[in-house]
């Protein structure tokens, strides 16, 4: 029965993948669609770099961010109210994400192949949260009346066109990307098979989902608890795909998806995970050292990194992982680590005791560590990055800065705070001592940071 009943949705869904890629493909329709513009007669390709020139000239009129995000919201459930029960009770940091989608399109427009790349997996994943192609459509008319309510007077029909052309293309990427998905699930059902406190703010959480969940290791999926439906959080899974899955979580704060797992979760208890996001994975080819950088519960990622790369190390290439923890207490996995390092000679790991203090302690250990005549050059290295979006930025910054390709450095999606509380574990986007980074990952001389800008949005922070 569920086969068909899953066979029934799937065709639903790809017809109607269908119909919105024809309004999508067929000649424009007057930006909005009520007749308030003269409409656009022919359709143009897509010109990416005009339009972000367009988008950029008029922001003044639309930002901050927040006022056009609620009044889009507003727009879109009063006039479809049962769409409320998509989203979370709190909209606070699906705000926050769709202020930085709004960043990412801007700041991509001009890459298409990596705005519809990005967007294509977004499609995927968020077919977990009942989103349907139709969808996008309510949304796209939502944002036009919300552009038009906070420009007022100021706006200009080549702007909305721009924003439009803009929106369009990623939706009809994420339509591409949910419907080229069809074959996999929505999301998995995962029975927690142990539950570990570690100390007063993190537990490691096993879970077997009820049927294979691929990823690769570096990844991370959205999970959600039954506690708090709607509401999902990212989590790395510290281990290679197996039966089960681990994930290492730190409490950040009363009544979070993160309090959930820590506080109220228990063996037999079902979480649901959403497909594997990332692209912070090892190459096919292994052919280069690497470096870790890990702060914190950061050290999953360096764990399911350093346990393909074990079983997948061409002889002589070698791996060092430094470990940022903020007290000597704070060694939550410190016996797994203990006994991956003591059996592979080709793993040094520098533990670091940084309590955010002191500026920049983790980083200037491994810049130390690759300075001087003696010191291990980083620029032949691939890099991996992980940990409180502060690190994040700090580490891109400072190994460009020594001369490491942007390429090279790979790192989690820069978490998404919330506009009112920019700050994820004290570490606040922006403020890590990175010269002129603005919470948008961009510089205010208007230079990317190297390896910000593809990953600026994606995750939430962990609460
Ligand atoms: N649990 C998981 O699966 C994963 C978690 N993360 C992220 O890792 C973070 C871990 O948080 P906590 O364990 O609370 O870490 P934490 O706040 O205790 O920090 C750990 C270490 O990171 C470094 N650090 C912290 N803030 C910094 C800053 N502003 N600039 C430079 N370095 C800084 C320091 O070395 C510090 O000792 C979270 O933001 C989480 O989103 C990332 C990947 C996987």
């Amino acid at each position: 029965m569920t086969g068909h009943h899953d066979d029934y949705h799937a065709l639903l869904a790809r017809r109607e993948a269908m119909r919105l890629r024809d309004n999508l493909l067929r000649p424009s329709r007057s930006a909005g669609g009520d007749g308030g513009h003269p409409p656009t007669q022919t359709f143009q390709p897509y010109d990416g770099l005009a339009d972000q020139e367009a988008i950029t000239r008029s922001l003044a009129a639309v930002t901050p961010f927040n006022t056009l995000i609620d009044r889009l919201y507003e727009a879109m459930f009063s006039h479809h109210p049962y769409l409320r029960q998509l989203f979370p009770d709190s909209m606070e940091f699906q705000q926050a994400h769709l202020e930085q989608a709004f960043w990412y399109m801007i700041d991509n427009l001009s890459r298409p192949d990596e705005l519809t790349g990005f967007f294509a997996r977004l499609g995927r994943d968020h077919r977990r949260l009942g989103v349907l192609p139709v969808h996008y459509e309510v949304f796209e008319a939502a944002l036009v009346a919300a552009l038009r309510g906070c420009a007022g007077r100021a706006w200009t029909v080549e702007a909305e066109e721009a924003w439009v052309r803009m929106v369009r293309t990623c939706s009809a990427a994420m339509v591409n990307g949910a419907e080229r998905a069809i074959g996999e699930p929505v999301s998995w059902n995962a029975t927690v098979t142990e539950h570990e406190r570690r100390g007063p703010d993190v537990a490691v959480v096993r879970v077997r989902p009820g049927e294979p969940y691929p990823f690769r290791a570096g990844q991370y999926a959205r999970v959600e608890s039954p506690l708090m439906p709607h509401t999902w959080r990212p989590y790395t899974p510290a281990c290679v795909p197996g039966e089960e899955l681990e994930f290492h979580v730190r409490r950040t704060g009363a009544g979070g998806v993160s309090d959930a797992l820590v506080t109220h979760t228990r063996v037999g208890d079902e979480l649901r995970l959403g497909p594997a996001q990332g692209r912070a994975t090892l190459d096919e080819q292994l052919d280069r050292d690497v470096l870790i950088v890990a702060g914190g519960t950061g050290w999953a990622t360096a764990k399911a990194l350093l346990q393909e790369f074990s079983h997948r190390r061409p002889a002589g290439l070698s791996a060092h992982l430094f470990l940022g923890k903020r007290t000597e207490a704070d060694t939550y996995d410190e016996a797994a680590l203990s006994r991956m390092e003591e059996r592979s000679p080709w793993l040094r790991v520098t533990r670091v005791l940084d309590d955010g203090r002191q500026g920049d302690t983790l980083m200037d250990a491994v810049l130390k560590a690759g300075a001087g005549a003696g010191g291990t050059d980083w620029t032949r290295h691939t890099t991996f990055v992980s940990g409180p979006a502060g690190l994040v930025a700090s580490a891109s910054w400072r190994l460009a800065e020594a001369g490491v390709p942007a390429d090279r450095v790979r790192h989690d999606p820069l978490p998404v705070t919330s506009s009112s509380n920019s700050s994820t574990h004290g570490a606040p986007v922006g403020q890590a001592g990175v010269p002129g980074m603005t919470a948008r990952g961009m510089t205010t001389q208007g230079m990317a940071a190297p390896a910000m800008v593809r990953f600026t949005m994606g995750a939430s922070a962990q609460r």
